[in-house]
């Protein structure tokens, strides 16, 4: 063979490898991606299979909620009080690690009422994370957080789980339902209907004052409209006040201490097009056991559980308190009633750890309860109801998933899943 043929021959041969080669890892590739998708469709059936067959235990009412019942009602029922000071000042004393405030205390109706009541004295932008929010003041002293209502109650928000702008009435469902789980790692949060111009505008500073619109029409009747300064903002979108120049939205009553924040491990790509790797990888956790404290991956088990309820799929990063993760920023909750995002749950079953105390307690309310005793609770809320009968049956409904869920764990680990910690 000449100089010439060799080339050529050498040449079909590396075109040859190349074309392989590449047809191996595509073939790989594909298997990895259908074995991925396998894995995941297999867990979905699994925890379906693990739903139709639920024990009676976790379908009826557990009759021990009822010696939790009277304690939380009475705890949480809204009181007249005399000195607005004396409980912010208790209230600031109560958070210890993640627990913002006390299991029992007789000032919580007060202080309830106190964020309902007391006057609003100055207002301005908070254009802390990406959401229109403001700063309040009560009483010239106490420094709050209000959040404004974007939709009514009954709108559905389609789209991907982190669609849409903050729902307000989520805050304060969160709230009650951390008190009620006993996760009581929530700000305290009230609803309020407030006026825009009598005290939000009249209130405000010159910064705020310039990021409300005020129309007037042809008959003198004017609108007031606010767009806030933050990320998200823009003129466009503007939350409006009535006839009265009401507005709802929700008081937050601001943790105190340092808080420090943390990507999520599982954390969304936020780009419909690309998928985090523990969308896949079932495995996922195994690393993760070995690179986080216990405490902190039984916190974040928990905190799973408590978003799939109220299907809060935006905790792209998460606050700690001491050490300890608290529940801030609960307000893309509720978006859509007929779907269950089940990966939200993805530490629970990825990792098959909970907290015993948790079980313990998810096991209180079943049979209706959960839904029942939060509803019981919010009555006394500006904002009741805060949510439609359709997101309580989600509720209700997502609650008996974690139970399936925690069976299958069962199966797999069996007891050794209950944590102490
Ligand atoms: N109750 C609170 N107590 C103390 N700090 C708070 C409280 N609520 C919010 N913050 C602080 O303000 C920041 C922004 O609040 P939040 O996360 O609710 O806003 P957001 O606009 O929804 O943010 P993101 O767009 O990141 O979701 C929080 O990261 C936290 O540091
Ligand atoms: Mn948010």
């Amino acid at each position: 063979m000449n100089k010439r043929g060799i080339i050529i021959l050498c040449i079909i041969a590396t075109l040859l490898c190349i074309v392989l080669g590449a047809n191996f890892y595509f073939m790989y590739y594909l298997n990895a991606e259908e074995s991925q998708l396998a894995s995941v469709r297999a867990l979905e059936n699994m925890i379906r299979h693990k739903i139709r067959h639920l024990k009676p235990a976790y379908l009826n009412r557990n009759p021990r909620f009822f010696m939790f019942r009277n304690k939380l009602l009475k705890n949480y029922k809204q009181a007249n009080y005399e000195n607005a000071s004396v409980l912010w000042e208790i209230a600031n004393w109560w958070p210890h690690e993640n627990e913002i405030y006390p299991l029992y205390d007789s000032s919580m109706g007060q202080l309830l009422k106190t964020l309902r009541d007391e006057p609003i004295t100055r207002a301005s932008n908070l254009a802390r994370g990406t959401q229109l929010k403001l700063l309040l003041r009560l009483s010239q002293q106490q420094k709050v957080i209000f959040k404004p209502q974007w939709y009514p109650r009954d709108v559905v928000i389609e789209g991907v789980v982190y669609s849409g702008k903050d729902r307000h009435v989520a805050e304060v469902y969160a709230f009650y339902l951390g008190a009620v789980l006993d996760l009581r790692w929530t700000p305290i949060v009230v609803g309020r209907v407030v006026n825009l111009k009598t005290e939000i505008y009249a209130h405000g500073d010159q910064e705020l004052q310039n990021t409300i619109k005020i129309e007037v029409d042809e008959e003198g009747k004017e609108t007031y409209c606010l767009y806030g300064r933050c990320h998200y903002c823009n003129e466009e979108e503007t939350v409006c006040g009535d006839e009265q120049h009401n507005i709802e939205g929700v008081i937050i009553y601001i943790v105190p201490g340092t808080l420090a924040k943390r990507r999520s491990p599982w954390q969304r790509t936020y780009k419909e097009e690309k998928r985090a790797i523990w969308e896949d990888d079932m495995t996922y956790c195994k690393s993760l056991k070995n690179k986080m404290e216990t405490m902190r991956l039984l916190d974040l088990i928990d905190v799973a559980i408590f978003d799939y309820l109220i299907q809060n799929g935006d905790r792209h990063h998460y606050e700690t308190r001491e050490e300890r993760v608290v529940l801030i920023d609960n307000g893309k909750a509720f978006g859509n009633p007929n779907k269950d995002h089940l990966d939200i749950l993805a530490p629970l079953y990825q990792c098959c750890l909970i907290r015993k105390s948790t079980w313990d307690r998810l096991q209180v309310f079943s049979g209706g309860v959960l839904t029942e005793i939060v509803d019981r609770l919010s009555k006394q809320d500006a904002l009741y109801p805060l949510i439609t009968d359709k997101h309580k049956r989600g509720v209700e409904r997502r609650l008996l998933v974690v139970f399936a869920v925690v069976e299958y764990c069962m199966d797999k680990e069996g007891d050794k899943m209950f944590k102490t910690l």
